[in-house]
């Protein structure tokens, strides 16, 4: 039976292809405002038919073929794919764009690896259909309610599209959060740095909460009021906000914390592990981001962590004199690491559009990303505050406002970081972040003996601090130094 038969074709303003917790979620949305009619494809007709059944009040028009969902769709078409990353989405691209026509514009709403969209836009291209690689964040809450969206793709497609995404979006501060961020894969490059920021933001409160925890005793319940109370500060997070809830939940089956029987290995589905490659290959220092996905890799290998289980660490943990002043400690430990992921996030993006030609306003991305994404926060007000004082700031934590309060929590963070260490707590993050806040601010840094050794081994030479050249050392001859 052909299930669409009967439907009014031609009719939706817009599509979306792939209804699990996004694309169902992102439907509803759109069809929730003003003048939308929504097409709606699945792989699998069982999900467009639950997704019918649960909202009839969306007045969908299900498609259960993609010729079926192309002729549901006025011309010029516009679809929002929200399918698995990868092979599934190469797929249904190659499906669209035989039944697609010149003009119709295809949007690639899932994560990408924006080398893979920057691919897809060019092919695509050659069709004569637009195609918008745009990172959509907020998870399933955000995508009905309004996500933060971070559209690439052509000027001309952003014409189209822009109403439409602006009208979905969260808003902060009576401003949609969403922006052309720039050509072809530029969406998804910044939504792949969102979630890079995401990973390290989780690694740092999951990391806070351990040191509270085995510092203190302190139950995951009592913790929960401790980030609750933190969620009133400057510290204000759709993270922190999750995490007090998290830690607050019961298991009914052990009547326990939930949080003690979930499974101790964190999965990831790769836009952490992209964001830190492609930050290597730009040689920018994302060591925080880094740290929380290589956190998350060691945490997966239990053969590993058993192998090493019995080795020794410190026979006593240092005791606490004042735990509630270790726990301020850890706040302000907790929001200077912060700064520093994402300052190392906005040099990433910085270095990735110049890099690819993108012309990326990093203060209107801190603007799109303060309501709608994971990562929203107070603190992202900071973040377009300083970009709007100084939008070529060559480094965000030495904005005044983040200068100021890293030199404030420093000494705190020093303990944290000296307690972890002591106590044997991993805290990597943390670490991480406060080495590389040393390391940007020291007068002179070990790199010189670096580069001895590598004109030691390879001849690979050095520069000198007291005249411009390069030089050689002659160290399997006299030793004497040559320019070269
Ligand atoms: N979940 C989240 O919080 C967020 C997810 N995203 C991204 O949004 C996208 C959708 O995520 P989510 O809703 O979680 O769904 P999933 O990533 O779990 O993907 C499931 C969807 O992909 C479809 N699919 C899988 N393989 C194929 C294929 N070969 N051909 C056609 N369709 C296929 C499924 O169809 P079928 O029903 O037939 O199996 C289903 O509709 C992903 O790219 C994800 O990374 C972005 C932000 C947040
Ligand atoms: O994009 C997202 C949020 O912004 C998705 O929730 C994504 O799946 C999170 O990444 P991971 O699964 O690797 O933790």
């Amino acid at each position: 039976m052909n299930e669409g038969a009967g439907v009014t074709t031609g009719t939706a303003n817009i599509g979306v292809v792939g209804l699990a917790v996004m694309g169902a979620n992102l439907a509803r949305n759109l069809a929730s405002r003003e003048g939308n009619t929504v097409a709606v494809y699945n792989r699998s007709p069982e999900r467009t038919r639950t997704l019918l059944a649960e909202h009839p009040e969306a007045g969908f028009v299900p498609a259960y073929s993609v010729e079926e969902f192309a002729a549901s769709l006025a011309r010029p078409r516009t679809a929002i794919i929200m399918v698995q990353a990868g092979a599934a989405t190469d797929a249904m691209i190659d499906a669209l764009v035989e039944v697609f026509e010149p003009g119709d514009i295809i949007v690639d709403g899932g994560n990408a690896y924006f080398p893979d969209t920057i691919r897809r836009e060019r092919a695509v291209r050659e069709t004569g259909i637009n195609f918008v690689g745009a990172g959509i964040s907020g998870g399933e809450e955000g995508a009905l309610k309004g996500p933060s969206i971070m559209p690439g793709g052509s000027d001309e497609a952003w014409q189209t599209l822009g109403p439409i995404l602006r009208s979905i979006a969260a808003v902060a501060e009576g401003e949609p959060c969403v922006t052309h961020i720039g050509h072809d894969g530029a969406g998804h490059f910044v939504k792949m740095v969102h979630n890079g920021i995401e990973y390290a933001d989780m690694q740092l409160i999951a990391e806070a909460y351990d040191l509270i925890r085995r510092g203190t005793g302190m139950s995951p319940a009592e913790i929960a009021e401790v980030f609750a109370e933190w969620n009133r500060g400057e510290l204000e997070s759709y993270l922190i906000e999750i995490t007090a809830e998290v830690l607050r939940q019961e298991d009914a089956a052990s009547g326990g914390p939930l949080v003690d029987v979930i499974l101790d290995q964190a999965g990831a589905k790769g836009t952490g592990a992209w964001t830190v490659q492609t930050a290597l290959s730009l040689g920018v220092p994302a060591s925080g981001i880094a740290e929380a996905t290589f956190a998350r890799s060691l945490s997966s290998h239990p053969e590993q962590r058993a192998a090493a289980a019995g080795l020794p660490g410190p026979a006593v943990a240092p005791a606490l004199a004042d735990p509630a002043a270790f726990i301020e400690d850890v706040r302000q430990a907790l929001y200077a690491s912060k700064i520093v992921a994402y300052s190392q996030g906005f040099d990433v993006i910085r270095a990735g559009a110049a890099e690819h030609g993108w012309s990326i306003d990093l203060g209107a991305v801190s603007r799109i990303w303060r309501a709608g994404c994971i990562i929203r926060a107070q603190f992202l007000n900071r973040i377009a505050e300083a970009y709007a004082a100084e939008p070529g700031l060559p480094l965000l934590l030495s904005a005044p406002y983040f200068a100021e309060a890293l030199g404030r929590g420093q000494a705190a963070w020093r303990r944290v970081v000296a307690h972890a260490t002591g106590a044997g707590i991993p805290a990597p993050a943390f670490a991480s972040s406060l080495a590389y806040y040393d390391g940007l601010r020291a007068e002179r840094l070990p790199a010189a003996l670096v580069q001895g050794q590598r004109d030691f081994f390879g001849a690979h030479s050095y520069r000198r601090v007291d005249r411009p050249g390069s030089f050689h050392t002659l160290w399997s001859g006299d030793r004497s130094e040559v320019e070269v």
